[in-house]
């Protein structure tokens, strides 16, 4: 048993708070930035690429952000809209703000990098005043991702929305998503996220991003199962480790393992592989699936984004995902 509940009387399955930003792929693969002249445009942001692999999932979803007052924001929104997000709750900034710019370089498939421009973006100015209590109590689930923590005053409005999210029985999803370019310190960094993952009921991340939490408080020396055990002794029923091609292992408080393998993949570009493995795994969980198969989707949906150009664009529908699925064999997997 995986612990979670959701409320099927909630008229949303997922909202997220955090970043709508906006991708700018490199068309010319296989060199270094420097070299690339031209790039596609695309919605970005991990928060917003997982609800939009929800909502192509089939989820009804909503997103609680900010978005600049310019053509990329309008962008955005009207991709939202496309896409059947409930965009209800995303304000405009009206101070000049940007939208928040990743130029990701694609060299080779195993060697690929972000260039982010975060600098005065308008998704760290979401307020604490702009969390609405009864739309996060409207949604079985919140998904909180951790570079919307990275400053004020969107740090204070993701702590106000776990707390109506725990007032209202809302199960919380927390992917890490550490992007060290939005912090200023790694003590900063690690005190916010810990003080986050202590309220929620999923945390998903990297064993990277769970050694960046965990190193300051010298816990866990980067063992996957004391780091589960850390937090199910806060509200954590769920604990996901990803570890890249190798897969991901993922524990429950009642004491299971469960470990998934990969789906070979003709890769692309790695990035998008867990944004795109959050949203097929949060599917298939709210769907009643165990955890091995909501991890397996997971490892599925991420085989078919890397193999892709686009992170967002690339999220699979659900035939599309079924479809690989049967065409396709796991390999490395097995519940322990
Ligand atoms: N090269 C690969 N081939 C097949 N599947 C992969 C590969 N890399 C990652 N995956 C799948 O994607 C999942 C998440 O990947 P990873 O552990 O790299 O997370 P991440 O670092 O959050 O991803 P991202 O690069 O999007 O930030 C893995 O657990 C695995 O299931
Ligand atoms: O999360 C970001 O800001 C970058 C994403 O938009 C990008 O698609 C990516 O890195 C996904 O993992």
């Amino acid at each position: 048993m995986n612990g979670l509940q959701f409320d099927p009387a909630r008229p949303l399955d997922l909202i997220a708070v955090g970043r709508l930003c906006i991708d700018l792929n490199a068309n010319e693969t296989g060199r270094p930035m420097e070299e690339t002249l031209t790039f596609t445009k695309y919605v970005g942001g991990s928060p917003a690429n997982i609800v939009i692999g929800a909502a192509r999932l089939g989820m009804h979803t909503g997103f609680i952000g900010k978005i600049a007052d310019d053509q990329m924001g309008r962008f955005i929104r009207t991709y939202l809209q496309q896409n059947g997000i409930d965009d209800s709750q995303v304000s405009v900034d009206r101070t000049g703000a940007v939208t928040g710019l990743a130029f990701t370089e694609i060299r080779s498939p195993q060697e690929c990098s972000i260039l982010m421009y975060r600098d005065h973006v308008a998704d760290l100015l979401l307020s604490a005043e702009e969390i609405s209590e009864d739309y996060i109590r409207k949604s079985k689930a919140l998904l909180i991702s951790g570079t919307a923590l990275a400053q004020s005053p969107s740090r204070e409005a993701v702590f106000l929305a776990l707390e109506f999210a725990r007032k209202h029985n809302v199960t919380i999803f927390f992917d890490l998503d550490y992007r060290p370019y939005t912090w200023k310190s790694a003590a900063e960094t690690a005190v916010y996220y810990n003080l986050a993952a202590e309220k929620c009921d999923c945390i998903i991340g990297t064993r990277e991003e769970f050694n960046m939490m965990e190193n300051l408080y010298n816990v866990t020396g980067a063992d996957d199962e004391a780091t589960s055990n850390r937090w199910f002794s806060h509200q954590a029923k769920l604990v996901v480790i990803k570890h890249g091609g190798s897969g991901s292992i993922s524990y429950t408080a009642d004491g299971k393992k469960h470990r998934s393998g990969i789906f070979p993949a003709n890769v692309l570009k790695t990035f998008g592989a867990g944004d795109s493995y959050a949203s097929a795994f949060i599917h298939n969980l709210m769907q009643g699936g165990g955890v091995s198969e909501a991890m397996r989707r997971g490892s599925a949906s991420a085989s078919i984004v890397i193999s892709r150009h686009s992170c967002s664009d690339a999220m699979p529908t659900l035939d599309e995902l079924e479809a690989f699925l049967l065409s396709n064999e796991e390999i490395g997997s097995g519940a322990e």
